[in-house]
């Protein structure tokens, strides 16, 4: 038997989090590894992180012989989903970032719970690397302090909040969307699409949550995309503006729209004065279907997660009503969770496929079928740049001779 010692970074609070982790990684053989490449991968960018899950729990027992260890993550996986969710609708993190840490007792009075609930969430925070603990007092880790601190620029809790109250229940219905390869959110023969005609809570829940996913998301895509040479740009169903408020924070000399259904123009341009860039971000309200046209006057379309929720069909009208809205030199931007051609992963993005099914009558599409419909559609050149974010690993930049 092997002991492995993964070293654990030291934390802003100045702690020596390094902990012994036992695995039998003598006896893990090529078998075990190569039926799971993806929990490879995402086990070592946990432990890069300075986080490991169920470390105590080996996927190959002393003989040699694989355990269901990988089954038991898959299967508790909402496990830590709900637990995230719960400590955001406490706001615990908001809590402790104001009040610089707490221990167990300060927090149930902070979050108003039971000392045994308390004692039991704080810990499971601690396992999941959303806190960290020096003597008694628990604090935020860096992670948890950037991204779900209410009023952080960046806060994610949002996204959290919408994938506890609208997704997760559309997913306990998942068996059934794949038998009859619907959504189960909307009924597709009564409505035209996700969204329209839902109730205005949720579709609230909706944007504000599809914003935080976006703006973390924008940020990497602005710093990685080139796009120096874009002056004007129109963001196609761009939602709450994430997007363009990040291009226009990273190029000061970029104009630009929101395109999408008029029911967004508002959430949008609370967003866009939030961020002070009303004379730089206008709100043009239009549907991609129904309009006859896009906007023109335009160098530079984008197209961000928009395309995973609609059928290939609908696909190539959108690519092709961008293709006569661009002029010659244009550019139309698509960043996407790519499939890989093979259809083999990545996980992010073949389960965000499993997403658009449940929610959508879209999925997630290979670079190479974008590819296809972008030639037919009559664009030159396409270039394809890798970059990881949360919500997208790469764009497609696809230019008009
Ligand atoms: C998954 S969201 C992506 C939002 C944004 N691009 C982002 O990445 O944050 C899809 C967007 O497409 C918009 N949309 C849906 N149907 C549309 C239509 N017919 N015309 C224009 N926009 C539409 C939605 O309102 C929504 O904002």
């Amino acid at each position: 038997m092997a002991m492995t010692s993964v070293e654990f970074a030291p934390t802003r609070h100045g702690l020596t989090r390094e902990k012994t982790v036992l695995r039998w990684l003598d006896r893990l053989d090529q078998t075990s590894t190569s039926l799971i490449p993806a929990l490879a991968v995402r086990e070592e960018s946990l432990t890069e992180k300075g986080f490991i899950m169920h470390a105590s729990n080996p996927l190959v027992n002393p003989s040699g012989e694989l355990t269901p260890a990988h089954l038991m993550r898959l299967v508790s996986g909402f496990w830590a989903a709900k637990t995230l969710a719960a400590a955001v609708e406490l706001d615990l993190f908001s809590h402790f970032a104001r009040a610089g840490g707490a221990t167990q007792s300060q927090a149930a009075r902070l979050l108003r719970l039971e000392p045994r609930a308390t004692d039991i969430l704080l810990s499971a925070c601690a396992g999941l690397g959303l806190l960290s603990k020096d003597g008694e007092v628990y604090h935020n880790t860096e992670l948890s302090d950037r991204f779900l601190v209410r009023g952080h620029p960046y806060y994610f809790g949002g996204f959290v909040r919408m994938i506890d109250v609208r997704n997760y229940p559309a997913w306990l219905r998942v068996a059934e969307a794949l038998r009859s390869n619907r959504p189960v959110t909307w009924d597709p023969s009564e409505q035209s699409s996700i969204f329209v005609g839902e109730d205005p809570v949720l579709l609230d829940t909706f944007w504000e949550g599809m914003y935080c996913l976006s703006i973390t998301t924008a940020r990497v895509f602005a710093e990685c995309v080139p796009l120096e040479q874009s002056r004007r740009l129109l963001d196609v169903g761009g939602g709450g503006g994430a997007y363009t408020i990040e291009l226009c924070r990273r190029y000061p000399d970029l104009h630009t729209a929101v395109y999408d259904l008029p029911l967004v123009s508002d959430i949008t341009m609370k967003k866009v004065k939030k961020a002070g860039l009303t004379d730089r971000i206008k709100m043009i309200p239009g549907d991609f279907f129904s309009d006859p046209a896009l906007p023109t006057g335009y160098d530079t379309l984008l197209l961000s997660m928009v395309l995973h929720d609609w059928s290939e069909a609908e696909c190539q009208t959108i690519i092709g009503k961008c293709r006569a809205a661009l002029p010659p030199g244009g550019t139309l931007a698509i960043t996407e969770l790519f499939v890989d051609d093979d259809k083999s992963g990545p996980l992010d993005a073949t389960l965000m496929g499993m997403n658009m099914l449940v929610e959508t009558i879209g999925r997630n599409y290979t670079r190479a079928e974008y590819r296809r419909w972008l030639d037919k559609a009559g664009f030159a050149e396409v270039t394809a740049i890798d970059f990881n974010a949360p919500a997208t690993n790469g764009a497609l930049l696809a230019r008009v001779d």
